[in-house]
């Protein structure tokens, strides 16, 4: 049986780009637990988070992790799946889990670029390319702690992806 993959990482890391075309290049299916999780509500991140707070939202993620996983099937996490712990254990103990870790200013970058605010509404009340540094340092240990692998979210996803694909020993399919 093919175990879940599941990418973690802060906002901006490329979960979603990266997960996308690993799927593909393996011939998993793809999730995305924030994708799920305003499909199955019909609402986005920043409309849960108003209605609900983020305890509310932080429930449902739960919920969203535990209803996409399936085997042979990457998925790409919200940034703050690792905030609990029975999540990451949950992971571990579900499949391989990879840590797609890059420095706050690369991120920032990003984010300013393509900022969603309605999937990334701020988690401080600051500007979200301005609070990712402390988010990160305050982060940092529990993706490193919930990871399998870390692999370099720097790189063109293409090399990210021949990073995971060599850390879990697996061959592209395509
Ligand atoms: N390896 C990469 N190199 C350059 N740009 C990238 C890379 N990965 C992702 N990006 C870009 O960064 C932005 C954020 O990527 P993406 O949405 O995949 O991140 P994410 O980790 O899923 O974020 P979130 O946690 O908010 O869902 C997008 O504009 C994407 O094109
Ligand atoms: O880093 C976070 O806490 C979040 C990241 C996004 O993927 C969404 O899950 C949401 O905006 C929260
Ligand atoms: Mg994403």
């Amino acid at each position: 049986m093919s175990l879940p993959i599941y990418l973690i990482g802060a906002r901006g890391c490329g979960k979603t780009t990266v997960g996308e075309a690993l799927s593909r290049a393996l011939g998993y299916a793809f999730r995305d637990t924030d994708h799920h999780l305003q499909l199955s509500t019909q609402r986005s991140v920043a409309q849960i988070v108003a209605d609900e707070g983020w305890e509310g939202f932080r429930a449902r993620e739960t919920e969203s992790l535990k209803a996409v996983t399936a085997p042979a099937t990457v998925i790409a996490t919200g940034g703050g799946m690792v905030l609990a712990e029975h999540n990451r254990r949950f992971m571990r103990e579900q499949g391989r889990v990879i840590w797609l870790s890059a420095p706050s200013h690369i991120l920032a970058q990003r984010l300013e670029s393509q900022p969603e605010a309605a999937q990334r509404p701020t988690l401080t009340g600051r500007p979200i390319a301005e609070e990712m540094g402390d988010i990160l340092r305050e982060r940092a240990h529990l993706y490193r702690d919930a990871a399998h692998h870390e692999v370099n979210a720097m790189q063109p996803p293409e090399r990210v992806i021949d990073e995971i694909l060599q850390s879990l020993s697996l061959a592209r399919a395509s």
